[in-house]
């Protein structure tokens, strides 16, 4: 990556000087408890340096998908506590993104201090389609920096968005990749310059329409496109099937159905699926076919001879990639599928195969079954950006730091 690092900046001195940090803080909660910390720890390491070397550190991060206004339920306020435990410094939390609360705080910073401000989505401009609007959401960030300030770029699971804080900021500020952001990308690299075949991805989770469209770019690059979690409900109606109350996306049932046509070979979905009579952890459930799916019951993991099919399958990969859950495994009923998998990565691994997992959820996936972290060559903080990055699709917010 032919861009700035932190290691640069730290060189030329941060010392008095604000930097504004994006980081990719986005975990998920129960009920505003943090179940799973991966990301706030795997971004500590960049904004600890910072602040060790007596920069005033501004943190942008966001929380979920809020509608860009201030919603209690998405506020970063367990986030900057765990961010100061797991910093071992006081951080600071703003009641705003750039407002008055924000303004007064950064004016107070000193030297070493650390402001998170509140879940940057909270302004509309963050995730604005107008290039207007964003630019002015960066011009307000740039306000908050006192004298000589600079951009730190660490938040790699949102960098292949093209928001305020991670692209537009870019262009008003010195502006370095952060440790993370470098580290990830250097794994990621291994995997499309030198991918030893065959070649699996697995794709699951619940951001049905970002994905399926990266199912288009990533079929014809891989060996095997292993489909599970909420994605392949839309291909089971591209099939006529009935799918009930599952996940499914309608506008999309066209293309899945011409990828079925077209990477017959490549694509394997479930035969079987675990269904629930509604979304909760003591729901009724069954295993049924994929056929069997009744009106009213959704498909909230995927079925044992699934599991055991796409084992098989895996078992012979040399190079993996694995994004999104198989199943809702935060309820316990429905966590099988992904533990069965990830257990096929695992194994496939110990035999030599190069493995990286992607995405927050996954991530915590992996650590809440209690599978160990190191049977996987890679545990990637990012899900969509990794994706995007193995379709060979720009990432803006990577774009803007070679810039
Ligand atoms: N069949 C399903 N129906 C609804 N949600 C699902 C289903 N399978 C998995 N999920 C959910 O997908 C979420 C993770 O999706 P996603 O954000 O795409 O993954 P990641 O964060 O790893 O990139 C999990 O919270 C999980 O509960
Ligand atoms: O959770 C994230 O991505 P991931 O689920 O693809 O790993 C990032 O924080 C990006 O969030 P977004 O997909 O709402 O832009």
């Amino acid at each position: 990556m032919a861009v700035k690092t932190l290691k640069d900046l730290l060189d030329e001195g941060v010392e008095g000087r604000t930097v504004l940090v994006r980081s990719d803080l986005n975990v998920p909660l129960d009920n505003g408890t943090i179940t799973d910390p991966g990301r706030i720890v795997a971004s500590a390491p960049t904004i600890s340096a910072l602040a060790e070397a007596g920069a005033k550190v501004i943190v942008m991060a966001h929380l979920g998908r809020p509608k860009g206004e201030f919603d209690a339920a998405l506020s970063l306020a367990p986030v900057a506590a765990k961010l100061g435990e797991v910093l071992g410094r006081n951080v600071q939390l703003a009641g705003d993104v750039v407002g008055q609360d924000a303004l007064a705080r950064s004016e107070g910073l000193t030297d070493g201090d650390v402001l998170l401000l509140e879940n940057i989505r909270f302004d509309p401009r963050e995730t604005s389609k107008d290039d207007a609007e964003r630019e002015a959401l960066a011009k307000a960030l740039v306000e908050l920096v006192d004298g000589e300030g600079a951009f730190v770029s660490d938040g790699f699971g949102v960098v292949h968005r093209k928001q305020a804080s991670v692209y537009d900021i870019a262009k008003l500020l010195p502006h370095y990749a952060g440790n993370l952001v470098a580290a990830e990308v250097e794994v990621l690299q291994k995997l499309t310059q030198d991918s030893e075949r065959p070649y699996a991805v697995v794709l699951g989770g619940s951001k049905v329409s970002d994905k399926l469209a990266v199912i288009e770019a990533l079929a014809p690059k891989v060996d095997t496109l292993v489909i599970g979690g909420g994605m392949y409900y839309t291909f089971l109606a591209a099939q006529g099937i009935s799918v009930g109350n599952s996940l499914c996306q309608e506008e999309m049932i066209g293309t899945c159905k011409e990828l079925l046509e077209r990477y017959a070979d490549v694509i394997h979905i479930p035969q079987d699926v675990v269904i629930a009579d509604s979304f909760s952890a003591d729901a009724e459930s069954e295993t049924v076919s994929v056929m069997e799916i009744p009106d009213g019951w959704m498909g909230l993991d995927i079925g044992p001879r699934s599991v055991e099919r796409f084992a098989a399958i895996l078992s012979s990969a040399k190079t993996v990639f694995w994004n999104g859950p198989m199943g809702v495994f935060e309820f316990e009923k429905f966590a099988a599928g992904t533990k069965g998998v990830a257990e096929a990565i695992i194994e496939a691994t110990g035999k030599g195969a190069f493995s990286v997992v992607g995405g927050g959820d996954s991530a915590a996936a992996v650590r809440q079954l209690g599978l160990p972290e190191d049977g996987f060559s890679h545990i990637s903080t990012g899900g969509g950006a990794s994706l995007e990055y193995l379709e060979g699709k720009t990432l803006p917010g990577i774009a803007a730091l070679e810039d």
